[in-house]
């Protein structure tokens, strides 16, 4: 499991000392590498363009001593001819470079981002919990962008503006070092002001990156919560959040164009003042004939087609710096152990580094971090540990596993469990939780508000896994399950009814891997969800708005319960799944559930006795353990704390 420190989204990144940003760009090869001849090539070709310019300097230095000196019109026809012959190659080897990279990195672009959302899917949930929306968003847009910029311009450019000034000093000193010298003096200063730019640059480009995901949190929460700001008339105070946001994000632009300007300003004023210098010393040479007028042109010249690479570093240092930080923001996200790894029986086989007990969350290498099935073998029967009143289940298992014979169904054993990011002093929310649902058995959970139901049955679907002890299915051991296979063993409906920009049919399908358009008129049929879906426009292919919003809450949470009984799961975990119910709707989605109850083995979140009723058993969870199971009427009768909850004292007394 990922420990608490990659769960958690980075803290102000900036006051942390910031990684060299070679280190974070040379990350990006294994994205670039199949792209890297068209790079290179590219590189080269750039290059090439670069050092043609230089060439032109010395073309006009021979115009200049010998056509126009000779006043020989055909040399000077000529010397034009090449010119123009040389500025064009410029130019179209300019172009070429940059249609060798633009499209394979527009691939690199996609395949990154391609790669972020593959990896978000697999993280765990206590991923999520911690790390905000727009944070995971401007990574997956924003940063990449960026990224892409830098493959495509700057990164290119670098290299062929240093060899340019490189080929261009030697150029310089061959044609006269005395003049050669005066242009280079600013070299030395210049490295250090850049060398203090970039430091400076690059803790204000992480800051204006995670102040962007900041606010397209706020964004993201303002369009998905607008009924909310809208009911209760916080358009004013969420305008203020914002404003507040865009002015911090303003100022750190604010600042990075000041560090900009400032760079910009020395990178153009030191080497002009060089070139000036240089002029006056040049033309002195040349009155007192040591130089020769063609020679100080094609000085002067190459000089001044030097002027752009050494300007333009800024801004590609800036790029540079901007890409380092994207780079660091995806690998912050990407560097989190994924809690599965597809085709793999052990989760997480294969994936360093992950998972250290403890912590709460689903691990990818459990199986080392806790004993494998055959090493610890389930008790014989878990539920002679059970605490309280029992009787025989009302249904007995339908086919049970010769070689689990007795431990079949959803066992809880000795069960612990903490949230990753609750104080480590605190007691676990969930503490030796032991619980015996047998195979085709409905077990109804009963608890006061935050007593951990919700948490409990996150457990089974391994949204999160237990701190300590063990589940299994079947006699099967939950954590040596692949993911995979739990979820064609699982499946859930929330409390919170999700569903997705897409039909409902699509929505509901979703819950099967092999569930067939014939199993939706069933699962709708459960739900007592067919009388709505074939009122909408379009019957079961009508697209529900995000997260469903075009529906009732009622209708979403019997989609959502279709969802979890249309591909006939062996285990069901219902997550008090009637409560936006009326109380017809509901008295006919039981009768339907009952049937569908009596061929899994279900667990279900319970709050209203009509719900209990559903359950062959029940069992009570207090004070983050099993204090009671036993019938609806035993506990009724024998349990003070479940006839208050029954009854809603207990609730009303929190
Ligand atoms: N992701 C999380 N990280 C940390 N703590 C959490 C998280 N989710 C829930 N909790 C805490 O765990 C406790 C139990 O929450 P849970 O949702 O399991 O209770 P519940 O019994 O289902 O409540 P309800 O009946 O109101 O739905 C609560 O105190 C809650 O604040």
């Amino acid at each position: 499991m990922a420990d608490t420190a990659h769960t958690s989204p980075p803290p102000d990144r900036t006051a942390l000392p910031q990684p060299s940003a070679v280190r974070s760009l040379l990350r990006l090869w294994p994205f670039a590498r199949p792209v890297r001849v068209r790079l290179f090539t590219a590189a080269f070709v750039g290059v090439l363009a670069s050092c043609i310019g230089l060439v032109i300097p010395l073309v006009l230095k021979w115009m200049v001593d010998g056509p126009v000196a000779e006043r020989d019109p055909g040399g000077v026809w000529l010397g034009g001819a090449y010119l123009l012959l040389l500025g064009v190659a410029e130019a179209l080897l300019f172009g070429l470079r940059r249609r060798l990279v633009a499209r394979p990195l527009a691939g690199v672009e996609a395949a990154m981002r391609d790669a972020l959302y593959r990896h978000l899917q697999r993280l765990p949930v206590a991923f999520h919990d911690r790390w905000s929306s727009g944070q995971l968003l401007s990574r997956g847009t924003t940063d990449l962008q960026l990224v892409r910029l830098f493959l495509a311009f700057p990164l290119t450019f670098l290299l062929v503006n240093a060899t340019t000034i490189l080929v261009g000093a030697v150029l310089l000193l061959v044609q006269r070092w005395s003049l050669g010298l005066v242009l280079l003096a600013p070299v030395v200063p210049l490295m250090v002001l850049c060398s203090v730019f970039e430091a400076k640059y690059g803790r204000a480009a992480r800051r204006t990156q995670d102040q962007l995901g900041d606010l397209t949190t706020v964004v993201e929460e303002s369009v998905l919560g607008i009924r909310v700001i809208k009911g209760f008339g916080r358009h004013r105070s969420q305008a203020r959040a914002f404003r507040e946001l865009t002015h911090a994000l303003r100022t750190s632009e604010l600042r990075k164009a000041r560090l900009l300007a400032w760079i910009l300003g020395f990178n153009t004023t030191l080497p002009e003042i060089a070139i000036g210098g240089a002029l006056v010393l040049g033309t002195l040479q040349v009155a007192d004939g040591v130089l020769s007028a063609g020679t100080l042109v094609a000085f002067l010249s190459t000089a001044l087609a030097l002027r752009w690479p050494v300007e333009s570093i800024g801004f590609l240092l800036a790029m540079g710096n901007e890409a380092a930080t994207a780079s660091d923001r995806y690998f912050e996200v990407m560097d989190v152990p994924a809690v599965d790894v597809p085709g793999t029986d052990a989760p997480g086989a294969g994936v360093p580094g992950t998972g250290a007990p403890g912590t709460g969350a689903p691990d990818t290498d459990a199986p080392d971090r806790r004993p494998s099935a055959t090493e610890r073998p389930i008790p014989q029967d878990p539920a002679l540990k059970e605490p309280a009143l029992k009787e025989p289940a009302a249904q007995e298992p339908a086919a049970q596993d010769p070689a689990s014979a007795g431990t079949g169904g959803l066992v809880f054993s000795g069960v612990e469990f903490r949230y990753p990011d609750a104080p480590p002093d605190s007691p676990p929310l969930l503490k030796d939780i032991t619980l015996h649902i047998r195979p085709g058995e409905t077990m109804a959970l009963v608890g006061a508000t935050g007593s951990g139901k919700t948490t409990l049955t996150a457990l089974v679907p391994r949204l999160y896994d237990p701190t300590a002890g063990r589940i299994s299915l079947d006699g099967r051991d939950l954590a040596t399950l692949g993911r995979d296979e739990v979820r064609a063993l699982v499946a859930v409906a929330f409390e919170e009814p999700t569903l997705f920009s897409a039909t409902v049919a699509e929505n509901v399908l979703m819950g099967g891997e092999r569930a067939q358009e014939s199993d939706l008129g069933r699962a709708l049929a459960v739900a007592q969800a067919e009388g709505f879906v074939g009122a909408l426009p379009e019957g079961s292919a009508t697209q529900v708005g995000e997260q469903g919003l075009s529906l009732s809450g009622g209708q979403r949470q019997r989609l959502a319960l279709a969802r979890a009984v249309v591909g006939r799961p062996r285990f069901l975990i219902l997550d008090d799944p009637l409560s936006a119910l009326d109380v017809h709707t509901e008295a006919l989605v039981e009768a339907a559930l009952r049937r569908v109850l009596a061929t899994t083995t279900a667990l279900v979140v319970a709050h209203r006795p009509s719900t209990v009723l559903l359950a062959d058993r029940v069992a009570l969870l207090s004070g983050g353990r099993i204090a009671a199971v036993g019938t609806h009427h035993q506990l009724l009768r024998d349990n003070p704390e479940y006839t208050a909850l029954m009854s809603g004292e207990g609730e009303a007394a929190r």
